[in-house]
């Protein structure tokens, strides 16, 4: 057995429905590896708490050799304490019609509290990766609740995006989604992102339908991702925990001004991961935008603006 001291991890909305696929991935290694211990935080409402404790009975009995701790909670300080990884996955998904925006009202608080928890409880390099809707800006207020903590561990998931645009190029070429490189996912996790596979290898035809795959899903399914969404999740950890060597992956990550994008905003872009102890990423530099990129990139941008404004608004402070 492995000698590593255990990371502890948390996972938020763990009795719904993403989580319920997450929190087996992330326990059998899947993200930190084989041979990396840890415990995990389970946060959910009070409401929750007996489906959660559901959640752990089961993951018991998954016998899974990795898993120290696992702790169910409803305390935000309990579930921060000392944590090195945070999937942020708590919120009210949309139903059928919705777009994700319309849920920023009711699940931008969430993310001001769990910020102002992060601040207070976390370690302060701790990785955070926003799930919940609408995730891009989510994650901007809960940095900015977090102020101790560096903007740039503040990351929203557009992986999903990523793999499904990856996918469906698969299919179409018949090849397999491991030769799809260089899929780019700009700007925000909603319908305004701009799938850009002008770069991308193993391509024959660019159309995709990306920004509709989510409603698409839900129509299907009367329920969101979830699945996939924990798959996407656990990919976004991992490159950004062991490095993506020189595979490009997309993150919405606060921009540092980079293509023109205000900074601050929390954009999906295009990114190399680090790995190593520091665990960095950057965004990858001097591609060329021409103009039908520009204008659906600004398109995602101003729509980000407005959420921001419409975030701020909700949080007062
Ligand atoms: N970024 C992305 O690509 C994707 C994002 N999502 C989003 O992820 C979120 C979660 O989706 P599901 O798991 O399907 O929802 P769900 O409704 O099945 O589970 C959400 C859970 O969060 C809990 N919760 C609510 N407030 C909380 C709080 N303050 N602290 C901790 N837990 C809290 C709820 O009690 C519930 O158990 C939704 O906002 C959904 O739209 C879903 C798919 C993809
Ligand atoms: O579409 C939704 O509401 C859930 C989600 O974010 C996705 O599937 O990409």
């Amino acid at each position: 057995m492995s000698q590593k001291a255990p990371i502890r991890v948390l996972v938020t909305g763990a009795a719904g429905q993403i989580a319920y696929s997450l929190v087996n991935f992330i326990a059998k290694g899947d993200v930190f590896g084989t041979d990396q211990p840890l415990d995990l935080i389970l946060l959910d409402i009070k409401l929750m708490m007996e489906v959660l404790g559901g959640v752990v009975m089961e993951l018991k009995d998954c016998a899974l050799p990795l898993l120290r701790e696992i702790v169910a909670t409803d305390d935000y300080e309990v579930a921060f304490k000392d944590i090195d990884v945070a999937f942020l996955v708590g919120a009210m998904p949309r139903k059928q019609g919705m777009e994700r925006k319309d849920l920023l009202t009711a699940n931008v608080t969430i993310f001001k509290g769990q910020g102002q928890a992060l601040d207070k409880y976390a370690k302060k390099n701790v990785k955070v990766i926003v799930v919940g809707n609408p995730a891009n800006t989510n994650a901007l207020i809960c940095s900015k609740y977090a102020p101790s903590i560096p903007k740039e561990n503040f990351t929203a998931m557009t992986r999903l995006d990523q793999n499904r645009a990856m996918a469906q190029i698969a299919e179409r070429l018949d090849c397999n989604v491991n030769d799809v490189n260089k899929v780019i996912i700009w700007g925000n996790h909603s319908a305004t992102q701009y799938p850009d596979v002008r770069f991308a290898t193993a391509v024959k035809n660019g159309a995709t339908m990306i920004q509709k795959r989510g409603a698409a899903v839900i129509a299907a399914r009367k329920l969101s991702s979830a699945m996939s969404a924990a798959k996407a999740s656990c990919d976004h950890i991992k490159d950004w925990w062991f490095g993506t060597g020189d595979r490009w992956v997309s993150m919405a990550v606060p921009s540092d001004g980079s293509y023109g994008i205000k900074e601050g905003l929390v954009y999906s872009f295009p990114v190399i991961c680090t790995g190593g102890d520091e665990r960095k990423y950057k965004i990858v530099q001097g591609l060329k935008i021409d103009d039908f990129s520009r204008s659906k990139m600004d398109l995602s941008a101003k729509e980000l603006e407005e959420e921001r404004e419409m975030a701020l608004s909700v949080c007062k402070d």
